[in-house]
């Protein structure tokens, strides 16, 4: 019992994208690390830059992206919830798929774990498509391994095309 308290306690590694594309995204991707980092039984490990990065989907304005890397105290469902909560509390409206979003949180990686359930799927099945994802996990977790790939992000990040990516300058 002891034992089975103490491995649910021990801290796990995550990795979550950021997006934006209505409103001053900038200040709205900042504002959401800075909830996430104050969340009980969450520890900011590294962020990226931001990149402007051309819409993938219908026509929008350009988005504004970046990953972070976590150190969690808590169970992938409930991180979840803390980032639905989070997209909430910015002011988020669901719409159509792949539509405009003032933010948009993803669990990307969750330590080594593969998980598929109706509602939360680990690794995100997505992100090993999408440049705007790859290229700022690359710039702080290049040597985590995809577990559904079996490749390091920093492989998977030479398979997409960056050329809609860019660095923000300033930042
Ligand atoms: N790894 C995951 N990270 C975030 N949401 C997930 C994940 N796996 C499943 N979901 C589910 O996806 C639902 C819809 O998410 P969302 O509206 O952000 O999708 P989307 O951003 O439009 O598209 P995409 O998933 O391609 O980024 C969430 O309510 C959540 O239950
Ligand atoms: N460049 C870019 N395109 C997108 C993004 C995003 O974050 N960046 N998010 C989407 C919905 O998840 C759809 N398209």
């Amino acid at each position: 019992m002891l034992k089975a308290r103490y491995a649910e306690a021990k801290p796990r590694r995550s990795a979550v994208a950021l997006g934006s594309n209505i409103g001053d995204s900038q200040t709205i991707l900042e504002a959401a690390i800075e909830t996430l980092a104050q969340t009980p039984g969450i520890f900011l490990e590294a962020r990226s830059n931001w990149y402007q990065t051309k819409a993938v989907g219908p026509p929008q304005p350009d988005y504004l992206n970046g990953c972070v890397t976590l150190q969690v105290e808590i169970l992938p469902q409930q991180l979840l919830e803390i980032l639905l909560g989070i997209e909430q509390q910015f002011g988020r409206v669901r719409q159509e798929r792949w539509g405009p979003r003032i933010l948009d949180l993803d669990l990307l990686l969750f330590d080594d774990i593969i998980l598929d359930t109706p509602n939360l799927q680990i690794p995100h099945p997505r992100m090993r498509d999408r440049a705007f994802v790859l290229v700022p996990l690359a710039e702080i977790a290049p040597d985590w391994i995809e577990p559904v790939s079996g490749y390091v992000i920093k492989e998977l990040l030479k398979e997409v095309d960056c050329s809609d990516v860019h660095l923000l300058m300033g930042n």
